[in-house]
């Protein structure tokens, strides 16, 4: 087949079904976390183990890259024991790509089965505030080019990936900024963490000091090229997103500066601090496997009828059939101290039923056995 990337009315739910389709012939591997580096940052990739890589140039149909800091190539490999695939390198539409195109591999990483999209990127820092160096966690965007027309979302919509009119108001995951938050602690390096909105224009031309003030009136806090659009893609297939943003440069604010952004210094920045990032992004992968393990390996011990008043949490684990370690995991998922209701059967009902969170209820549901309904009496598990 051939490795030329498709034209965007030709990005057809079979193409991508034809690359991941080809991935899945040539690696056993079977990623739930994909991650996208950003400008300079593709070290990260180097961190995985049993690596698997496959240069773009190889993989039918997926575009190339043509920009300095961005390898080329996605590398299969276990994170702290989390199955990944990384993409060294992204497409911007500034390299002469469509929106299709640039949004390719995060449908691909959808159907290869990949849960939670982590992306990097480097940016131009807006809020006075923040300092070079600083990573900021994305917790909203603006998606310029979206806002005027250019959403990857339009022309026909693909059912198999999600519907058509999408919200976008919780697209980067909270739960999964908490994490991030945390493990920003716990590695003391909040006094360079920040949170905050970017904003995606198309470049290659950095900020004029008019449209950089401009920028930071509308609420953004950094300023880069890419990223919104994968998130945009990825959300409509259901991935739960985290995104960081490295302030590679200031940008220019002043008449009068005399500073000039340019891509020699993004780079320059991003090697004081991948090393940094990497870690944290580790640390976070592993804990996102922690999340899921116990939920995977919780087995049904028991299939006694489930009673609708327990809600203790020692009441829990017995009424669910659940290991004792996995008890406290779910409770914290919990979202209220309603009784159960025992009669639900569909996805939007699995939480309301057990009680849990509604970011948890795809992930319970992606481990169903059966695509049965619900019977009232069973555990969890047994169904
Ligand atoms: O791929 P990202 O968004 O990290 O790359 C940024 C934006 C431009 O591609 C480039 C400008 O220096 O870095
Ligand atoms: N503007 C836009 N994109 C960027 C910048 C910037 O200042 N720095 C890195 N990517």
């Amino acid at each position: 087949m051939e490795n030329s990337s498709p034209a965007s009315n030709r990005c057809s739910y079979e193409d991508y079904e034809a690359t991941a389709d080809w991935l899945r012939s040539k690696t056993a591997q079977r990623p739930k976390v994909a991650i996208i580096c950003g400008s300079g940052l593709g070290g990260l990739a180097e961190l995985l183990h049993n690596k698997v890589v496959f240069p773009y140039k190889d993989i039918p149909l997926f575009p190339q890259t043509t920009v300095m800091g961005h390898q080329g190539q996605l590398v299969f490999g276990t994170l702290e024991g989390q199955q990944c695939v990384c993409m060294q390198g992204r497409f911007h539409t500034y390299e002469g790509y469509d929106l299709k195109q640039v949004t390719y591999p995060v449908r691909v990483f959808s159907l290869l089965g990949v849960k939670t999209l982590i992306l990097t990127n480097a940016s131009g820092g807006l809020n006075s505030s923040y300092k070079v160096g600083d990573i900021m966690l994305i917790k909203d965007q603006i998606n310029l080019p979206g806002l005027v027309g250019n959403n990857p979302l339009c022309g026909p919509n693909e059912d198999r990936f999600g519907e058509r009119f999408l919200c976008m108001s919780d697209a980067y995951d909270p739960d999964l900024i908490a994490l991030a938050q945390q493990t920003a602690e716990e590695q003391g390096i909040e006094e360079f963490m920040q949170k905050g909105v970017y904003c995606m224009v198309s470049g290659p031309t950095y900020e004029s000091v008019t449209e950089g003030r401009a920028l930071r009136t509308l609420g953004a806090d950094t300023v880069g090229m890419s990223t919104a659009l994968e998130v945009v893609v990825a959300r409509h297939c259901g991935l739960r997103v985290l995104g960081f943003s490295l302030i590679t440069n200031m940008v220019v604010t002043e008449y009068d500066s005399k500073q000039r952004a340019n891509h020699a210094e993004v780079l320059e920045t991003t090697r004081m601090r991948t090393q940094v990032l990497e870690g944290l992004v580790t640390k976070i992968v592993a804990k996102i496997r922690r999340e899921v393990v116990p939920l995977l390996w919780s087995s049904g011990k028991t299939s006694r009828p489930l009673s609708p008043n327990r809600t203790t949490q020692s009441d829990y684990g017995t009424h669910f059939g659940l290991r004792r370690d996995v008890v406290p995991l779910l409770w914290s998922y919990r979202k209220t101290s309603r009784p159960l209701a025992p009669n639900r059967t569909t996805q939007s009902d699995y939480g309301t039923h057990f009680g849990l969170r509604r970011d948890v209820v795809p992930l319970l549901w992606s481990y169903r056995k059966t695509s049965r309904p619900l019977a009232p009496n069973r555990t969890i598990q047994s169904d």
